[in-house]
């Protein structure tokens, strides 16, 4: 089995270096593409895989296409793999929002996944959601899970409101995260501790609730009890963010993301 991967940014080349590391595919059957002449000239410099910079020399020759552009690069691509695909070959879009239907029409290529990854795949953490056309067969799609799984966990999903739904909690999810952890150094910063303090307080605390709540079954709102005394700190801290309904306000934030990738499909 060969594999194009299209776009070699944060996503795509995570996926390239994850699968042409996995058993799962023989040496030199991992073939990548980027538009950016810089970044061929670095990727060239990595031994693991084949990289290419016109769709013409690898595109007719991939059993499966993984796209990873932005959705606004998509249109244009789709045109270009048309006047070169063919019907048996297989496509993964890791891309927010477009949806099966549009990729099926825009490249003439009916087997179609859909999948909706996150950043930790970087570090073999990520957390995946794909579900596919109902053109791509059972082995088939053991076989892309297998290669999802290269970077982390995978669920499959029944439809494509899922993908939506799943880019508002794990897609876009670790920037919350982020944001959560800027703003608890911020406040570190504030009360006088050094840069590097901050982090350190900030990062350990995120590393070691996650752990905790990891090696349990207790849910989030236990956790919490266990860290609040009755008249404590930790309250003082809990009732501030629910007087400032900051829980409702981060799942309006987790649907903002959900819509938003609903209207990146509509806007195809
Ligand atoms: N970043 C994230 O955390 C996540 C991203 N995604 C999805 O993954 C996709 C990629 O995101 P990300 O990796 O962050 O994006 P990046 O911008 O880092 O990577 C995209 C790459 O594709 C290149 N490119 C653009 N058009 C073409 C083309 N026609 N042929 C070949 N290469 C092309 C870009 O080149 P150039 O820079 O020159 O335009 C760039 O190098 C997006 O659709 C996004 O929705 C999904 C989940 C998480
Ligand atoms: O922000 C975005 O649109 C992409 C999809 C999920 C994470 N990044």
């Amino acid at each position: 089995m060969k594999v194009l991967v299209i776009g070699a940014g944060n996503m795509g080349l995570t996926y390239a270096e994850a699968m042409s590391k996995s058993k799962l595919l023989k040496k030199r059957n991992l073939m990548i593409l980027d538009s950016s002449p810089e970044k061929i000239l670095s990727l060239k410099k990595i031994l693991h895989f084949d990289v290419f910079e016109n769709l013409e020399d690898c595109l007719p020759k991939a059993d499966l296409i993984f796209i990873a552009v932005k959705p606004y690069h998509s249109e244009e691509l789709f045109a270009k793999i048309k006047a070169l695909a063919n019907p048996g070959q297989i496509v993964i879009s890791i891309m927010a929002g477009v949806t099966i239907g549009t990729m099926q029409e825009s490249m003439g290529i009916p087997k179609v996944v859909r999948a909706m990854p996150n950043l930790p795949a970087q570090i073999g953490k990520g957390v995946t959601s794909y579900t596919a056309s109902k053109e791509v067969s059972r082995i088939e799609l053991l076989t892309i899970e297998n290669l999802l799984d290269t970077t982390g966990k995978s669920i499959h999903v029944s439809s494509e409101k899922f993908i939506d739904a799943s880019t508002g909690i794990s897609g876009s999810g670790p920037a919350y995260v982020f944001y959560f952890m800027q703003s608890m150094m911020e406040a570190a910063l504030k009360m006088g501790f050094s840069a590097n303090d901050s982090k350190v307080l900030v990062s350990k605390t995120f590393e070691g609730a996650v752990d905790l709540f990891n090696q349990s079954d207790l849910s989030p709102n236990s956790w919490m009890d266990r860290v609040a005394s009755k008249g404590g700190t930790t309250r003082a801290a809990l009732d501030s963010m629910d007087d400032n309904n900051v829980k409702e306000l981060i799942k309006e934030a987790a649907y903002s993301a959900f819509n938003r990738a609903v209207e990146l499909g509509e806007e195809k």
